[in-house]
């Protein structure tokens, strides 16, 4: 099947869509729509923006450089399979927490269009549904699960146990939000939404919440936990069955730790520039990683991908697959399962069509397929 079809069928339809397909634009209309404070908290990033700028500086450098007369398949597969995952194309949903933010159904209509279309949906520990209600909504598609990493290990090991028995099939450790990057967005409104116990979904399901007096208050001695060290991953390995993946790792040396320590994957990410201001691009920070450990581990990537182009770019510089993050929570602003539908839909086209244009039938070697430019526009308009 050609993800194409979408475009395809736009124009046979004769009728424009609803939600823009310059996802690139996304932000403004998302913007039009979202209240203040969810658009304090899911659009700016920590600082003063600088490592966000920076990942979006970064795919600009690299541009593609197409090949010709490669007797590109008119039926093209753009499946894969990442960690025991089948997947449609190497396309997943990142963890972010608190949707309901962006839409009342949060992630339950995330959840929803991503198992629709088969794509793989990781669950936030700060999510506004609990791994039970995801589970029944996205019925038997691919999910992995985000850990927070909880200061309680009874607690730790109930997520655990919880998102095993939910069908998460993957676990991914995010270690850059060991606490909350300085986020003036956020601080100038005095607005975090756990606070008003938005985001605390698994947390307040579980049984060691159970008839507790002041659940905030216990949430808060969860997190944050920037305590954790190399030498605490085994006890994950010993209480999950499965892929074991890290989140946030921009450093060589890291990424060779993590295949020293056993993992099975890394997500090169800078949490999409929300955490440490003035952060090295996540794109310049994967060919590096990609080179290093691709041979042991599977790198994964996220931060700052906004269209297919975006997607085609860190294939070739090395990952795996892409994690799709804010584009996911405009889509759900703009129209809640149907716009987080939408956006994967124009993903998931772009790229087929970018990777055809480009000489490829497939999203297998692609190295070679991007070049830092030696002239670079600036950045849109
Ligand atoms: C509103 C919001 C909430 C997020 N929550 C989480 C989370 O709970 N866990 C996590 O690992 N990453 C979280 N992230 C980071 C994403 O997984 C991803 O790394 C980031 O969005 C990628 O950057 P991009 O959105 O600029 O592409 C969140 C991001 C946003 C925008
Ligand atoms: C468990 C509390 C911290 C959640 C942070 C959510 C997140 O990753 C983000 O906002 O970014």
């Amino acid at each position: 099947m050609n993800f194409s079809d979408q475009q395809l069928g736009i124009y046979l339809g004769g009728k424009a869509p609803e939600i823009t397909t310059d996802l690139a634009g996304l932000e403004e209309h998302a913007r039009q729509v979202l209240s203040p404070e969810a658009l304090g908290y899911i659009v700016p990033s920590a600082g003063s923006g600088a490592t966000a700028r920076a990942n979006r500086a970064a795919f600009d450098r690299y541009r593609i450089v197409p090949r010709m007369l490669r007797g590109v398949a008119r039926e093209r597969d753009l499946s894969c399979e990442i960690l025991g995952t089948r997947m449609p194309a190497p396309l997943m949903v990142a963890p972010m927490g608190v949707q309901k933010l962006a839409h009342p159904e949060g992630e339950l209509a995330t959840v929803r269009a991503a198992a629709a279309l088969g794509v793989p949906y990781v669950h936030s520990t700060a999510a506004t549904h609990s791994f039970e209600e995801v589970a029944q909504a996205g019925g038997d598609a691919p999910r992995w699960y985000q850990l927070y990493w909880p200061t309680s290990e009874q607690v730790c090991l109930s997520f655990l146990a919880r998102a095993k028995a939910a069908g998460f099939s993957a676990l991914v450790l995010t270690l850059d939000t060991g606490l909350l990057g300085w986020r003036p967005a956020d601080l100038d409104r005095a607005f975090l939404p756990f606070l008003n116990g938005v985001g605390l979904a698994n947390y307040l399901t579980d049984p060691n919440f159970e008839g507790v007096d002041n659940p905030v208050l216990h949430w808060a001695q969860m997190f944050p936990n920037p305590g954790l060290s190399w030498d605490d991953l085994p006890f994950l390995r010993r209480h999950w069955d499965g892929p074991i993946v890290l989140k946030g790792i921009v450093s060589r040396e890291d990424a060779v730790l993590a295949a020293e320590y056993g993992m099975d994957g890394v997500i090169v990410s800078n949490h999409g520039g929300r955490q440490v201001d003035g952060g090295i691009a996540a794109l310049d920070a994967l060919p590096g990683i990609a080179d290093l450990v691709g041979d042991r581990l599977t790198v994964l990537f996220d931060s700052g991908v906004r269209n297919g182009a975006d997607a085609v770019k860190a294939l070739a510089l090395g990952a795996r697959a892409v994690l799709i993050g804010r584009p996911v929570l405009y889509g759900l602003a703009l129209g809640g399962q149907a716009g987080v539908d939408h956006v994967l839909r124009c993903l998931l086209g772009e790229l087929d069509i970018t990777l055809a244009l480009s000489g490829h039938s497939d999203a297998h070697d692609l190295r070679g397929l991007v070049s830092v430019a030696s002239s670079t526009v600036g950045p849109r308009d």
